[in-house]
């Protein structure tokens, strides 16, 4: 299979002049939106802002199909991956070529944490950069997407940043359904997430910061655009009530989110953004960290408890255990249940051992059984017919022969 999947090779980062910033592990920033909301733009606009800080985040690219990145990567899929021809060897469409793509770089994911790592531990880090499809479905709701988080997530403190497109959310049922996304991305991932509300010096986003802190503000909102017939509302009452009960039930889920106004286009709000960093990495260290070492530790003695079980099992069926003393003979401490399905089982074995059990009948030597007993059942009608014993037929030694093996 030539997918060109190789291993993933990384570009040196520059190192940065203060080293002292490695006493706080750099965080990892998972850049997440709708195809379109500006996610390169704003990685790139991040990039700049962090060289000109003087420290240069560490890139990964995880997006096969992108055509042009504007900015250096240190680590890229593309390089890993061949897109077209992953779509091209397994018959795929567009998101299915990228889902594979992804599920093939999934399983270098160790060799890349592994980089990123020594280049943690070098103290040449400061940030760590994800882009990923735009096809946001493709990263969030695959088993590689969930992998590669993961990973990350276990190796620097990860934050989500949720890029919104502003100019195309000001209508309650379009905020409703993004915000409905980002809310089932922090339920998956379970990582601290930043809303970056982008684009702004196209459209203000302080309508979101209101519609988010103030539910009586989102009511008002829903009751007019009802009446004016807005895109997604459309004057049914159904709708509206479902967005009602919704933004009821995401205003608790409102409280664990930063929201950051920025225009990747600008330069806006870029600081603002890299302060809630700092404090979700924060939140990451108190919250998440415990929990996400606490849920590992289950599962991995949950692991244990499995292997010992299959192990007991296996013991037990090849009576390790010392608990049977014969074949035939009763089981030690054997619940009754179990004493009976045993002896089921005894008895079908033995059944097979004496050739009487369920087996596979073997044709050709069926139809020789039958072809005997019919030559044989044929030669004594003959005999009878002919009047009982009959001296030429008797007398020819091979049929004698022949009736006296079988009469055995
Ligand atoms: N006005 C304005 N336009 C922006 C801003 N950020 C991005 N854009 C524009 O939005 C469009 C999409 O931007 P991209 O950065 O390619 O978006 P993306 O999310 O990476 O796109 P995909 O990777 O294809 O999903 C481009 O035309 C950008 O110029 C911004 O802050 N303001």
């Amino acid at each position: 299979m030539d997918t060109s999947s190789t291993a993933p090779t990384d570009t040196p980062a520059m190192a940065t002049s203060d080293t002292s910033a490695t006493k706080t592990p750099p965080p990892a920033i998972i850049c997440i939106g709708m195809a379109g909301s500006g996610k390169t733009t704003f990685m790139q606009r991040l990039n700049a802002h962090l060289h000109a800080q003087k420290t240069p985040p560490y890139i990964v690219n995880l997006d096969p199909a992108v055509k042009n990145v504007p900015f250096e990567r240190n680590i890229d899929i593309r390089d890993s991956v061949n897109y077209k021809e992953v779509m091209k060897q397994y018959n795929l469409g567009p998101n299915g070529g990228i889902m594979t793509c992804l599920n093939l770089f999934a399983t270098k994911v160790d060799q890349v944490i592994g980089i990123l790592e020594k280049r943690k531990d070098a103290g040449s880090i400061d940030c760590v950069l994800v882009d990923t499809p735009g096809q946001i479905e493709c990263f969030v709701w695959s088993a590689s997407g969930a992998i590669i988080t993961d990973a990350l997530a276990s190796a620097f403190p990860t934050v989500i940043a949720y890029i919104i497109d502003t100019p195309r959310t000001t209508s309650p049922a379009t905020f409703m359904s993004n915000m409905l996304y980002a809310c089932s991305i922090l339920y998956k991932t379970k990582l601290p997430m930043i809303l970056v509300f982008n684009k702004t010096d196209a459209q203000d986003a302080a309508f979101a910061k209101e519609w988010m802190t103030d539910f009586e503000a989102f009511q008002r909102a829903l009751r007019e655009s009802e009446e004016g017939n807005d895109e997604g509302v459309g004057g049914s009452g159904y709708m509206a009530s479902l967005l009602n009960s919704m933004s009821l039930m995401l205003d608790e889920f409102y409280k664990h989110l930063d929201l950051v106004a920025v225009s990747a286009m600008t330069g806006a709000g870029i600081e603002d953004f890299m302060v809630a960093v700092k404090g979700k990495c924060e939140e990451y260290e108190r919250d998440y960290r415990p929990e996400m070492e606490k849920a590992r530790k289950k599962r991995d003695e949950q692991r244990i408890k499995e292997k010992e079980k299959e192990l007991d099992r296996l013991m037990k069926d090849m009576d390790v255990d010392g608990g049977v003393s014969s074949k035939s003979g009763r089981k030690k401490s054997m619940p009754k249940e179990e004493e009976e399905q045993d002896l089921l089982s005894d008895m079908e074995s033995s059944d097979e051992e004496a050739g009487q059990g369920m087996q596979e009948r073997d044709e050709d030597e069926g139809a020789m059984d039958e072809d005997e007993e019919g030559l044989q059942a044929r030669y004594e009608r003959e005999l009878r017919e002919k009047g009982g014993t009959d001296a030429g037929v008797l007398q020819d030694a091979s049929l004698r022969r022949y009736l006296g093996a079988n009469q055995m």
